[in-house]
């Protein structure tokens, strides 16, 4: 199976598109007219250097407004595809991408149409030039590709094709199913886009909100199996306008297409396996069984600052590695590693962002299997030279610098051989478990992130939610196992003047905001924490009187609520209350959580306590910004 992009679909100029598309490993490209006209290059000159690139061109596209045109208009029309053919020449292309017409002066007719596409494709075939046909969704006649394919049946022309695009025809919400009745040799080309479900007009949908197969609510999938069930055996290519993706780094938005289309290729089979596609095996989304621990990179006064923060949290100290400054501190089932060792990649996380996670650890039932998958879609491995003592546990950069480690039972002796312990921890204040960790990053990272996550792992995308900061608006998604098992929030920031964006500002990447702890019993593990001198987020007593008014509490509840600084949130599933820990310096936090049956992150109570965050965090008297 070829893999493509459009050229639109990334931003920057030709050449750090070509760059980009060909690290991510495409072997093609759809060229847009538009992208060579800016270049300085002559056609021979582009056609070279996308070839020098590894790259073929697998489309050139879009011709526009050709069919069912009168007298004069429909001459130029011919003529001017005659030049677009001397370019495609040149380029070295041999397909054009015709759009259904959107020309006021157009006609309709399947039959008047057809006749124009099988002169073209008479005179494309005397250059060796193929012509491809697509339904726009909002042509003129032409929006269906039920008709574009009676069209191009009709033009019986061996030089003229279909080309299906997902958008046009999930986008209208036409049955995918009808295309396996079209003969696969018919369909020339197959671009893919997903898109979210926002109601707006068509066209502005299309040209502005497309995203990358998976990220957004189309299915895709059912219309890749219907393609392939076709017969089809041409390129798969994305075609994604997406205003963010325009502005976003050329890099990042390819190997995010290349994770996507490797993890719809990878659904497609596991939907329908005796459809025949030509892509290397890899192992299904891996089940995620905890958080196996959370490692911070320190140095200095911050690292007695974060362990006076974990002893207060009911953490001990019960390890040290056997070769590096390397602690282990436990609760529970819970296990933190502080790591102050020199020379490391913790110690360049440091440097570039502080006291920080750097590493997650997570249990999986095969490392093997989830390190082939995050190869198969564009992850790197990450490893380090080992000390004295150490295991080599398989690892890879996830986006932007982090690392993940996966444990599975082969690992289970790391903590004995490395930390000299392999018990759980103490009871400490009650904490059981990490319920989930936060990550905030820019709004315009958050679909690299979700794919990420949602294409390594099984889980499940929460419906975005907003989370009001005094100074901006917050998006927040959730993304979880089935069981609950790891729950990740990712927090999209528009402006810097928000808690979350002022902790971004801080830091690059997309680095661990807050990380969420359990315990069975909120009420104990309060007063176990206010014992050891821990410091809950101060809630006023507004926010209890509200919760009063909107839900049936018993007032001994919400009186011990109101004392301990504890939030409540309900859902169709059951309750939950949540404390939360101060913020240090630069914005890092812990919070502590009930959890009963409940399936979300408590967002009604996030603005009450981002405004208490930035109440704490703001010297007396100065304005918030
Ligand atoms: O928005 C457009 O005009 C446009 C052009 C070419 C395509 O292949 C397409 O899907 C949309
Ligand atoms: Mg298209």
């Amino acid at each position: 199976m070829k893999t493509a992009i459009a050229t639109v679909s990334i931003s920057g100029t030709l050449s750090e598109k070509l760059d980009a598309i060909s690290a991510a490993g495409f072997d093609g490209i759809e060229i847009f007219e538009q992208d060579f006209i800016t270049d300085e290059g002559s056609a021979r000159d582009v056609g070279q250097r996308i070839r020098d690139k590894g790259l073929e061109i697998s489309l050139f596209q879009p011709f526009r407004d050709f069919e069912g045109l009168p007298g004069e208009l429909r001459v130029k029309a011919f003529d001017r595809a005659e030049r677009k053919f001397d370019l495609m020449q040149e380029l070295g292309a041999d397909l054009i991408l015709i759009c259904s017409s959107v020309h006021p002066k157009a006609m309709g007719g399947i039959d008047r149409a057809a006749d124009d596409l099988r002169e073209l494709g008479e005179r494309a075939a005397k250059r060796g030039l193929r012509i491809g046909y697509e339904a726009l969704a909002w042509g003129r006649y032409v929006n269906d590709h039920r008709d574009a394919w009676e069209i191009v049946r009709r033009a019986d022309h061996p030089n003229v094709g279909v080309i299906l695009d997902s958008f046009h025809t999930l986008g209208r919400g036409l049955d995918p199913e009808t295309i396996r009745r079209i003969p696969g040799d018919r369909i020339f080309f197959v671009q893919l886009a997903d898109a979210p479900l926002i109601p707006m007009d068509l066209l502005y949908w299309s040209r502005h909100f497309r995203n990358m197969p998976g990220e957004g609510d189309l299915p895709v999938t059912d219309f890749m199996r219907a393609v392939l069930a076709a017969g089809y055996k041409g390129p798969v290519s994305l075609e994604i306008f997406n205003d963010q993706f325009r502005g976003g780094s050329p890099k990042t938005v390819a190997l995010d297409g290349y994770r996507s289309l490797v993890t719809l290729m990878d659904d497609v089979r596991r939907a329908e396996p005796e459809l025949e596609i030509d892509l290397t095996a890899i192992p299904p989304r891996q089940p995620v069984q905890g958080t196996a621990f959370i490692e911070f990179a320190t140095q200095g006064q911050e690292g007695q600052k974060l362990r006076a923060q974990l002893r207060a949290l009911g953490f001990s100290e019960t390890g040290r590695h056997v070769g590096k400054a390397i602690e282990l501190w436990q609760q529970g089932d819970i296990r933190i590693v502080v790591n102050e060792q020199r020379g490391d990649f913790a110690a360049s996380a440091y440097n570039a962002h502080g006291t920080s996670v750097c590493d997650i650890g997570l249990h999986v039932p095969s490392s093997a299997d989830t390190l082939a998958r995050a190869s198969a879609l564009g992850s790197k491995q990450f490893s380090q030279p080992p000390s004295v003592g150490q295991l080599d546990i398989p690892a890879i950069r996830g986006l932007g610098g982090s690392v993940l480690h996966f444990l599975d039972d082969s690992h289970a002796g790391v903590w004995e051989a490395e930390f000299g312990t392999s018990r759980a921890g103490p009871p400490g204040v009650g904490l059981l478990a990490v319920d989930h960790l936060a990550q905030t990053m820019t709004y315009d990272e958050m679909l690299s992130w979700s794919l990420f996550y949602s294409s390594l792992f099984n889980m499940e995308k929460a419906p975005m939610v907003d989370v009001i900061d005094p100074d901006g608006l917050v998006r927040s998604q959730a993304l979880t196992t089935p069981g609950g098992e790891m729950r990740i929030t990712l927090n999209g920031a528009e402006t810097h003047r928000t808690f979350a964006g002022a902790f971004l500002a801080e830091s690059f990447g997309a680095p661990v905001q807050h990380i969420a702890l359990t315990t069975d019993d909120i009420f104990a593990t309060a007063e176990a924490l206010a014992e050891r001198g821990f410091e809950a987020l101060p809630i006023p007593s507004n926010y209890y009187d509200d919760l009063a008014s909107r839900l049936d509490i018993a007032p001994d509840d919400l009186a011990r609520m109101k004392r301990w600084n504890i939030l409540h949130d309900r859902d169709d599933h059951g309750s939950f209350h949540q404390i939360y820990g101060r913020a240090s310096a630069s914005g890092f936090f812990f919070e502590i959580v009930e959890r009963k049956g409940y399936q979300g992150y408590g967002a009604p109570n996030a603005p009450f306590r981002i405004a208490a965050q930035k109440r704490l965090a703001r010297p007396k008297g100065m304005p918030s910004h």
